[in-house]
């Protein structure tokens, strides 16, 4: 099996106004060819700033260090502008929570593609056009020929994610990280494009790295699951590991929050849980 990502102590401190604040602390691991890996945990917990810094998307306030962050064996934590443009967007490429925003409101959604595999392929216009075609038709965009001169603000939600991901796949990456790609949709059209993502990955086998705070999305879609809170990693697991057997406090208390185990008409939350838990491990 081929290895995709391997991250190792990776660490990301942002100059502030009130000093350095360290958003993520230390995490590791590991994403193979075919794997489906999530990154949960609560708001705030670095899940999005661990994989900016991966792609290298992060402002100049962003300090990254790490003692390895190599994509397919090849060191990519020091490379020059030129040469990570030839990786991100075409072997790694992101999709985000907020569809709309991610796409330019000034151009149609069928130019935006076309520049996409004008900047990472050598197809030419007659080729392109088809490929943009066969790529909408792909992520199940009804209509494609005139949803392809459409201006992203014509298009609802859903659909725009499904171009997002038609862009994200259009050169075939090794590696698509999904930042908590369903979160601003309906509740039905989340459940289609994780659907679609599940789809792709497997006729495609690229890797596919999850952000959610979602523990149902964790369930439905992952093999392995990181877990992260307050910019550390608290556990690396297989997905039914981790639902049966969690090893750490905070994973219990993640666990324990599900609506499902909810008493009486209140939710319950991480915090109730965490302080237990917590004290259980500290008498361990
Ligand atoms: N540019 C920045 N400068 C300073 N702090 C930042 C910056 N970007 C993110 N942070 C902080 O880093 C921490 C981690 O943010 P991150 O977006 O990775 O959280 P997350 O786990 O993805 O949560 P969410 O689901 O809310 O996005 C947060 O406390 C956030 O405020």
């Amino acid at each position: 099996m081929t290895n995709v990502l391997h991250i190792e102590n990776l660490t990301v401190t942002f100059d502030t106004a009130d000093g350095p604040f360290k958003a993520v602390d230390g995490v590791n691991f590991k994403v193979d060819q075919n794997d489906i890996l999530a990154i949960v945990g609560e708001s705030g917990s670095g899940k999005s700033v661990s994989m900016l810094a991966v792609m290298g998307l992060l402002p100049k306030t962003a300090t990254i260090t790490a003692d390895k962050i190599e994509f397919e064996g090849r060191d990519i934590s020091n490379l020059s502008d030129r040469d990570r443009r030839h990786i991100i967007g075409k072997d790694i490429s992101m999709i985000f929570q907020e569809p709309i925003a991610s796409l330019n409101p000034c151009f149609t959604v069928g130019f935006q593609i076309h520049e996409m595999l004008r900047t990472h392929t050598k197809l030419n216009k007659k080729e392109r056009a088809a490929r943009a075609l066969e790529l909408f038709n792909l992520v199940g965009i009804p209509d494609p020929e005139k949803k392809l001169k459409s201006f992203p603000h014509q298009l609802s939600g859903g659909q725009c994610q499904r171009v997002m991901i038609a862009m994200a796949i259009s050169c075939d990456p090794k590696l698509l990280i999904a930042d908590e790609p369903t979160t601003a949709l309906d509740v039905t059209i989340q459940k289609q494009i994780l659907d679609l993502l599940l789809d792709i990955q497997a006729k495609t086998n690229m890797a596919l790295i999850m952000i959610t705070h979602d523990m149902g999305v964790v369930a439905e879609t992952a093999h392995r699951v990181v877990v992260q809170y307050k910019g550390q990693q608290m556990e690396e697991a297989n997905v039914l590991d981790l639902f049966e057997n969690p090893q750490n406090a905070y994973t219990k208390a993640l666990l324990s929050a599900l609506p499902e185990r909810a008493e009486g008409d209140r939710l319950p939350t991480v915090s109730d849980f965490a302080e237990t838990f917590a004290k259980e491990e500290a008498s361990q």
